[in-house]
């Protein structure tokens, strides 16, 4: 046990989770955990079992690992890559205003690190306060109920627990919009045109998860309206639209892929798509949006397709991140 004086609080930093590597194996064992929480899909658990492991989780490996292997780094995984780069700018930022040494970790919902060797580096640091942090700006239970969930499960033989604070959502945090807003107006000065349309794709949820209570849908729309307005765009000249569908029943719409193609066959003068909920680049942003989509939008015809890319570990990200543990610290 550590004698030094412990650090007045700890972070958590936490995101969805990733495979360890682009392969088969990995993805599978990847997409098991995440797809087998009842929180991601509600179906009831012997139907759901059967579809999973008979169906998906026998083609889908194969096919996701080559769409992972297209945007690997040396450094792995983009969102862990970008993962530990925002938690050693936030760790210095905190250190440069705070004058000493705050503890910030990276936890995953889903595989690696997991929850488990996060209690493990909080317990060597000497923290007793801890604030959770997900990196989703828009409340969804699929993926913010899901971090409490896992966070719970983990402390479940812990004799003594942290003081724990959680940051539910920071849609329409003004630093947010501020930094979505910047991170635009740098990309159109950097590629030397501005789109007739910038389409705010956010990861897309089943319809009847809305109808059932998750605000999800109405944060998207408010952090679009937010964005729009400070850009300071027209009606026409932005569109909300959701990415990343999975399975039959229908998810929330306009569909992006269905949206760039019509797009593409009107001949529209150039698109932008920023995805404002993603705090880090991943396979939905690299892969699904500046391949996969750019290449419907183009055969539909469409010609100047730029992808914003996410905020990432850019300064005014950690700024944000700055922001929102200083406000919800305060008394710690
Ligand atoms: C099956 C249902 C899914 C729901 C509901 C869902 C919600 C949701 N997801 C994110 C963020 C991310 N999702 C990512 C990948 C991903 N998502 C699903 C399914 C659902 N997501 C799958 C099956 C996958 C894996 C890829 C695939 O098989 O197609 C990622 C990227 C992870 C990476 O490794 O890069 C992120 C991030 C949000 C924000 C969200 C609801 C609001
Ligand atoms: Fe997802
Ligand atoms: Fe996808």
């Amino acid at each position: 046990m550590s004698t030094s004086t412990p650090p007045p609080f700890a972070v958590l930093l936490v995101n969805l989770g990733t495979p360890d590597e682009p392969t088969p194996a990995a993805v599978r064992k990847y997409l098991a955990e995440f797809l087998w929480d009842q929180r991601v899909v509600d179906v009831s658990r012997p139907l759901w079992w059967l579809i999973l492991n008979g169906i998906i989780l026998r083609f889908r490996p194969r096919r996701v690992a080559e769409n992972y292997k297209s945007v690997w780094t040396d450094q792995g995984s983009p969102l862990l890559a970008i993962g530990r780069q925002q938690q050693q700018a936030l760790k210095e930022r905190l250190q440069q205003c705070m004058g000493e040494e705050i503890p910030v970790f990276l936890g995953m919902t889903y595989g690696s690190p997991s929850m488990e060797e996060i209690g493990r580096e909080m317990r060597a640091s000497g923290a007793e306060r801890l604030l959770v942090l997900p990196l989703y700006p828009q409340y969804s239970a699929t993926t913010t109920a899901a971090v409490f969930d896992r966070l719970a499960k983990s402390l479940k033989s812990c004799p003594h627990l942290p003081e724990l604070r959680f940051v539910r959502d920071y849609h329409q945090h003004p630093a947010y919009i501020r930094a979505l807003a910047a991170s635009v107006r740098e990309a159109w000065k950097k590629q030397g045109w501005e789109p007739e349309k910038l389409l705010m794709s956010f990861h897309g949820i089943p319809q009847r998860y809305t109808e059932q209570g998750d605000p999800y849908a109405r944060h998207c729309q408010t952090t679009a309206l937010l964005l729009a307005r400070e850009l300071g765009l027209g009606e026409d000249q932005w569109m909300l639209t959701y990415q990343s569908r999975f399975g039959r029943e229908p998810w929330l719409q306009p569909y992006t892929d269905y949206t760039l193609a019509e797009l593409g066959k009107k001949e529209t003068r150039g698109v932008s798509v920023i995805c404002p909920g993603f705090s880090a680049d991943c396979l939905e942003t690299l892969e699904e949006i500046e391949e996969e989509n750019r290449e419907i939008y183009e055969q539909a015809g469409g010609k100047d397709f730029s992808y914003i890319p996410a905020l990432n570990a850019s300064p005014d990200h950690i700024q944000l991140l700055y922001e929102l543990v200083n406000q919800h610290t305060q008394g710690w």
